[in-house]
């Protein structure tokens, strides 16, 4: 049977949320992941080394028994935080980054950033320690169209980011443009990018597959199929700078499906076979390894795993849904089937 056998991988770019939803996800990470780039976008955001701190015990204490996974902690950027958090945060040895969103661009995002000229000091300081800045990379602007955001936004704030600050390690996160797969491309090396498996598996038309399909809208939200091709490129290509976050992002059933449905997909229980699936379809499977554990370990200067994963080219049916704290998770591909499964370790 075909089969892959790769270092253990890790996630720079996850949801865990907390509580309830926190120990129906975890799972699914831990056995695939050695470590994940936790988003501080919590109800009450994660914006002090402290509160990092806690959130991480949480996540250690939802960990199966016997599993071994270590969070990788962020700070949640807003107007108020200082220098002095920053020095904290890199002192911590815990928190591995800190995280723009652009206020009222995405999920929690309400106490994130209007204005990034704001952020100059901080961004100065982060500089200074060595301390990555990740982004949600989009302009909110009401007259920018929902599929230009991340386009925008890199012409208007990132360009200008780039030059001004240039040793301070930047990751777009979740990319979804050829714009921005040009713009990480001819940046200079301390400029990545992530790539979500859902980005890479579909182009906006799933949205729209017969009807109205709220568990395919994520922010940000799919783009047309050039776009899609972009990225798979960007992804295969053997580039550093482009490397694993699955961006799995759950939200309870009825969050989704709703008038004003939540913005995210929830690709965790699947995520490597779902890359998997990208990377043979392209031809690429002599890639995937570097662009699942190498390339983003490298970049946040963390030593690459050790031990392995397999994966065999075996066809599962993906579960219609999870349970979720009182409500159901639907995950991506919900009773349909995956083309590669990951053998018990
Ligand atoms: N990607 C999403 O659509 N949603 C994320 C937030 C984010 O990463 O922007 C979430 O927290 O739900
Ligand atoms: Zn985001
Ligand atoms: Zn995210």
């Amino acid at each position: 049977m075909k089969q892959l056998v790769l270092i253990r991988p890790d996630d720079w770019h996850l949801h865990l949320r907390d509580g309830a939803a926190l120990r129906a996800v975890l799972p699914h990470t831990a056995q695939r992941f050695a470590r994940a780039i936790v988003m501080p976008n919590l109800k009450a955001p994660v914006t002090t080394v402290a509160q990092a701190l806690d959130y991480r015990s949480r996540i250690l204490a939802a960990l199966p028994p016997g599993a071994r996974f270590e969070p990788l902690m962020t700070l949640y950027l807003t107007e108020r935080t200082t220098p002095a958090e920053i020095a904290a945060a890199k002192k911590s040895g815990f928190v591995h980054a800190v995280k723009y969103y652009p206020a009222g661009a995405t999920t929690n995002s309400e106490s994130g950033v209007t204005d990034l000229g704001r952020c100059r000091t901080v961004f100065a300081a982060m500089e200074q320690h060595d301390l990555p800045l990740l982004l949600h990379g989009e302009v909110t602007d009401p007259s920018a169209d929902v599929f230009d955001r991340e386009q925008v936004f890199i012409e208007r704030h990132l360009a200008s980011l780039v030059r001004d600050f240039s040793k301070l390690r930047i990751v777009l996160e979740h990319v979804t443009t050829r714009q921005a797969v040009e713009f990480v491309t001819q940046a200079p090396a301390n400029v990545a990018a992530t790539i979500t498996a859902h980005h890479l598996l579909h182009n906006r038309g799933a949205m729209f597959q017969g009807g109205m399909r709220p568990h395919y809208y994520c922010l940000p939200v799919l783009k047309r199929e050039e776009h899609r091709l972009a990225l798979v490129k960007a992804a295969t290509g053997g580039n550093p700078k482009f490397f694993l976050g699955t961006d799995s992002a759950p939200h309870a059933r009825r969050a989704k499906e709703s008038a004003c449905g939540c913005a995210g997909m929830y690709t965790a229980h699947a995520a490597l076979e779902l890359y998997a699936e990208v990377f043979e379809a392209a031809g690429a499977l002599k890639q995937f390894e570097a662009f699942a554990s190498h390339f983003g370990a490298d970049f946040y200067r963390l030593p690459r795993n050790h031990d392995k994963v397999t994966l065999v080219k075996e066809t599962w049916t993906v579960p219609a849904e999870f349970e979720f704290g009182d409500d159901t998770l639907v995950p991506l591909r919900a009773g349909e089937s995956v083309a590669w499964k990951l053998a018990a370790s």
